[in-house]
């Protein structure tokens, strides 16, 4: 089975919502929201596989702050270990859904209305419960 390491960000602005990326039909796992982010290349360090990806994705650079969750989900056809973290958009930028098919932002209490990637409960959980960071 492939195995896949993955990084996403927590993205929250300063009333605290959260940035859910909704997967397009272009990706896999259409219509299943997401944190932004990626697969970490071989010998990159995960905060830098993150700041890459996000600028791919929303176009904005980001600093990365602690780690929320750790957690590896088997799909049908992969098993994808998912490492998030906490990040801050820098210099004011917004971000701009270059490749989902939208983005929104959430509250906390509103996260688990979304139908979220598998993989990426957990770290719903984290957030609700107030853990990680
Ligand atoms: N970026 C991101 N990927 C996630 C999350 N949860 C989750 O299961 N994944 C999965 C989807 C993909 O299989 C993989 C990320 O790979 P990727 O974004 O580099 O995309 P990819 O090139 O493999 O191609 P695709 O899956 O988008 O079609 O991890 C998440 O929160 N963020």
């Amino acid at each position: 089975m492939k195995y896949i390491v993955v990084v996403g960000a927590v993205i929250r602005d300063a009333r605290g919502d959260v940035l859910c990326a909704l997967r397009s039909d272009r990706m896999s796992m259409p219509g299943l929201w997401e944190f932004p982010g990626g697969k970490i290349e071989p010998g990159e360090a995960p905060e830098d596989a993150l700041i890459r990806e996000i600028r791919e994705e929303l176009g904005v650079e980001v600093e990365v702050g602690a780690l929320v969750a750790d957690y590896t989900h088997a799909y049908e056809t992969v098993v994808v270990r998912l490492i998030t973290y906490f990040a801050a958009i820098a210099r004011g930028g917004v971000p701009l859904a270059k490749e989902h098919e939208r983005l929104e932002w959430r509250s906390v209490e509103e996260l688990s209305a979304l139908a979220w990637a598998p993989a990426d409960v957990p770290t719903v959980e984290a957030l609700r419960r107030g853990t990680g960071g």
